[in-house]
């Protein structure tokens, strides 16, 4: 099944269109087209990469305790597998759509090439809110979930992992059920896994971990000190709060931390140890505070650093000019639509993009796969000093664009991205 693509839209005219219309897969075609222009990548590879290899939707029916039956509908999105095999997180959330997960299987491909780690791009989803699931419901909705997309994921050709609603529990019921239909305990399915059955040190807290390194490396290279940092970090779950609490252990004031109800704000440093993260306790961040803020302040925040880590587009063109903070560190996935980054652009606000700053996750879920094939585990010193080292490199090499060719942060890690799949493209001469 292949997708119907946006249309590809001048940049300076999406300038002057209001963006509350723009799709998730509207804003990753137009940087694509944007980026591929810039490096003259092969027009036939820009088509290829326009539209996601696969699609498919699932029906996912399951006994709710009470006995009824609920029927929810899924989705697994495979981009492209020219570098290796399909990658990407799996989330539960009920407003998530197929365009959505292809506009996100998109951004993996580019995230694995970015780190230049042999995977190519996927991303799925059930349409459920998790906190409307009793464990149990949320356990049979995985296995019914991993049945129906049984055929099409494994070690070797599609590799699901955590993401928003999901965590390494899941994982743990995706495998199994996997394991269970196919006659052999397969840990290489799915990355992000408890420790017990094949999972990795340091994956839980690797793309908060990420976030905080390319935030703290964007500091040094604009002569900031960290100590004289103020931040406000959207989202305190497994992402925002790992990022926050190491940027706060590393000597930053965190200075605002929200969740859906609102915006916990300390001008003098928020203790980030003492804040329930999402995964401690939902919805949380803000009881006993003394300032709680309606959501929508925290861009409005007089702060030198937002980090976006909570969901897709929200910054848009119609609160893109409330933004004071000098830079933005993007957390989450697609926080910044196209048009609004133009804006950001225009005005001189560097924004270190997602498919860099929160690439940790894959990274060590990449690690994660190479210890579940060889069945040799790594210490936690191991990972970690191996995702630094690959986030400075990723790092090195984005910086490198950036200056030699004076485009934004975001082209720059497209540049790299799209490299290096127009190379394999070229190397595999995939046309028929
Ligand atoms: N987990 C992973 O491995 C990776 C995740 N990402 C991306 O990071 C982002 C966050 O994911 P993750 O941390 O895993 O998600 P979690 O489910 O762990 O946490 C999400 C957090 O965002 C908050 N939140 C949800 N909606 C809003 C809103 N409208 N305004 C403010 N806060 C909100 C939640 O608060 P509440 O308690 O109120 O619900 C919660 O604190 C997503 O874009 C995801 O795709 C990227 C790379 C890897
Ligand atoms: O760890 C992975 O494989 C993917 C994580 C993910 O979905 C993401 O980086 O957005």
């Amino acid at each position: 099944m292949s997708s119907d693509t946006p249309p590809q839209t001048d940049r300076t005219e999406s300038r002057d269109q209001s963006d509350d219309s723009e799709s998730a897969l509207q804003t990753v075609v137009d940087q694509l087209s944007e980026v591929a222009d810039e490096i003259d990548l092969d027009p036939n590879v820009v088509e290829r990469l326009s539209h996601p290899n696969s699609v498919y939707e699932v029906t996912v029916p399951i006994e709710r305790d009470d006995g009824s039956i609920e029927v929810f509908t899924g989705y697994r999105a495979q981009h492209d597998s020219v570098r290796g095999p399909y990658k990407g997180g799996v989330r539960y959330n009920p407003s998530i759509t197929r365009d959505e997960c292809v506009a996100l299987s998109m951004a993996m491909t580019w995230k694995c090439a970015v780190m230049d780690i042999p995977f190519g791009g996927a991303k799925g989803g059930v349409q459920a809110n998790p906190k409307d699931l009793s464990e149990r419901e949320h356990e049979r909705l995985t296995r019914r979930f991993t049945h129906e997309i049984g055929d099409i994921i494994g070690p070797m050709t599609d590799i699901p992992a955590p993401d928003m609603g999901t965590d390494a529990q899941t994982m743990a019921w995706i495998m199994d059920a996997y394991s269970t239909n196919v006659g052999e305990t397969k840990p290489g399915v799915v990355t992000g896994k408890p420790m017990s059955i094949g999972g990795s040190e340091g994956r839980e807290g690797a793309p908060g971990r990420s976030v905080a390194l390319i935030a703290r490396k964007a500091a040094e290279y604009y002569d900031w000190s960290l100590d004289d940092t103020t931040i406000a970090v959207q989202g305190f779950g497994s992402v925002g709060a790992k990022a926050a609490r190491l940027l706060d252990d590393w000597g930053a004031d965190i200075v605002a931390v929200s969740d859906v109800k609102g915006v916990r704000y300390e001008p003098d440093g928020i203790d980030t140890m003492a804040v329930p993260s999402f995964e401690e306790e939902p919805e949380a961040v803000t009881d006993d505070a003394d300032e709680v803020l309606a959501p929508e302040q925290l861009f409005e925040l007089d702060v030198d650093m937002l980090v976006p880590a909570a969901i897709g587009n929200v910054i848009t063109k119609q609160n893109v000019h409330d933004i004071t903070a000098d830079l933005i560190v993007e957390g989450a996935n697609g926080p910044t639509t196209h048009a609004a980054d133009a804006i950001l652009e225009e005005r001189d606000i560097p924004v270190l993009p997602d498919i860099l700053a929160n690439a940790g996750g894959v990274t060590v879920s990449y690690f994660e796969w190479l210890q579940d094939i060889n069945r040799r585990a790594w210490s936690s010193e191991r990972v970690n000093n191996e995702l630094d080292q690959e986030m400075h490199a990723a790092w090195d090499d984005v910086r490198t664009e950036f200056e030699q060719r004076s485009v934004s942060w975001r082209d720059a890690a497209y540049i790299v991205a799209l490299s290096r799949i127009g190379a394999a493209y070229d190397a595999r001469g995939l046309w028929p």
